[in-house]
């Protein structure tokens, strides 16, 4: 590095930075700053935690999430703005072009990838700097609706009201499911249903709004069990998903199967927490085969997976993707087409599955509803 010199001639701030150990200096305290920034962010997600249990005994769990989401809105605008102005973006920029410097700022050894900038004018560069705490926030964001919808399933066996609040869903349900589907899932069936109250225009915009939502939000799976999955949380509370009024009865109707389940006799009271899990396999993905809650797992209370498929003109054939299910007793598999407005439910402990690779070309979709036991009281 002590070879490497950088010569000031293209920009203003490119000429104060002639000096490659201060250039690195320079880089090394933003990349603190970031730290710092991060840092900040982590501490407020801790304030908001640690007043999360009050909020959620004096209010309802959609005030408790709107009021975490309002603070932590405006503590990230807090620390974006600071970062803003605390930074001379037209230094950094022309810092960043110094060939010795810019391989390791591609790796985000000097600065964390939200950093990238290199080809950016300054204003761009302020508006990419915006956009990546943007992301960090909706991220976070999403971090903090799984927390609150954590904390209201560790309180869940105490909330009265969540037992009305399910009945009031299922009346959407309508005879989505009878006794005799339920008899088989108690069995440890896989049960297929395609209910009427799906209907197809409805499926449709579904389908659109949360394809382009996991575009936006999904994260690729870190997984080698689900090697090029892409998932999102969806919570169901509050508001900014930016879903359609369409889009959102149906996932309410799809939170109303557990009440019908209930309805016809369960072992023991269900719990239905405001999350559903959106995601799509794209070219050759898969879903090893799993369960979906293990002994060995603490904190995971899933009774029953309900999936929906929204994957309008799905052909197996040609473009994979079957959920195989397998009989908990050992026997025979049954491979299960994902077509649009199919629901499959199975006992999430007892019951093997795997999602079949997918064609290239070819966008898996589903939707997934983890209906927990309630604690006994
Ligand atoms: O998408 C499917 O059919 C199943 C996905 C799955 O098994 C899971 O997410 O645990
Ligand atoms: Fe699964």
């Amino acid at each position: 590095m002590a070879s490497c010199r950088t010569r000031g001639t293209r920009s203003a701030g490119w000429r104060h930075y002639t000096d490659l150990p201060r250039v690195a200096a320079f880089l090394a305290s933003l990349a603190d700053d970031d730290r710092r920034l991060y840092a900040a962010i982590d501490a407020s997600l801790s304030q908001l935690d640690a007043t999360l249990p009050a909020r959620l005994a004096r209010s309802s769990r959609e005030q408790a999430m709107d009021a975490a989401r309002a603070d932590f809105g405006a503590a990230a605008t807090r620390l974006a703005s600071d970062a803003v102005r605390a930074r001379d973006l037209r230094l950094l920029r022309a810092a960043a072009t110094a060939p010795c410097l810019s391989a390791p700022l591609q790796l985000g050894l000097l600065a964390p990838p939200w950093l990238r900038w290199r080809e950016l004018a300054p204003a761009e560069a302020a508006r990419a700097l915006a956009a990546s705490l943007d992301a960090t926030r909706a991220g976070r964001a999403h971090a903090l609706a799984q927390r609150v919808c954590r904390e209201v399933s560790v309180r869940r066996g105490r909330a009265r009201g969540g037992a009305r609040r399910v009945a009031a869903l299922a009346a959407a349900g309508e005879a989505a499911l009878g006794g005799e589907e339920v008899r088989r899932l108690r069995r440890g069936e896989a049960v297929v249903l395609e209910p009427r109250w799906l209907r197809a225009e409805q499926l449709r915009v579904a389908e659109a709004e949360l394809r382009a939502h996991v575009r936006r939000a999904g994260r690729p799976s870190d997984s080698s069990c689900n090697a090029g999955a892409r998932s999102c949380a969806l919570p169901l509370l509050g508001e900014g998903y930016e879903l359609s009024e369409c889009t959102r009865e149906l996932l309410r109707r799809l939170c109303g199967v557990p009440a019908l389940v209930e309805q016809h006799g369960w072992p023991r009271p269900l719990c239905v927490p405001p999350l559903l899990q959106l995601a799509t396999y794209a070219g050759g993905a898969h879903y090893t085969k799993h369960l979906d809650s293990n002994e060995w797992e603490q904190a995971n209370w899933r009774e029953i997976t309900i999936l929906l498929y929204l994957n309008d003109g799905w052909d197996a054939a040609r473009h994979g993707g079957c959920l195989r299910v397998y009989p908990p007793e050992g026997g025979q598999a049954r491979d299960v087409e994902p077509i649009s407005g199919r629901l499959v439910l199975f006992q999430s402990r007892h019951v093997p599955h795997e999602v079949l690779p997918c064609t290239q070309g070819a966008e898996r979709l589903a939707v997934t509803l983890w209906v927990e036991y309630a604690e006994e009281q």
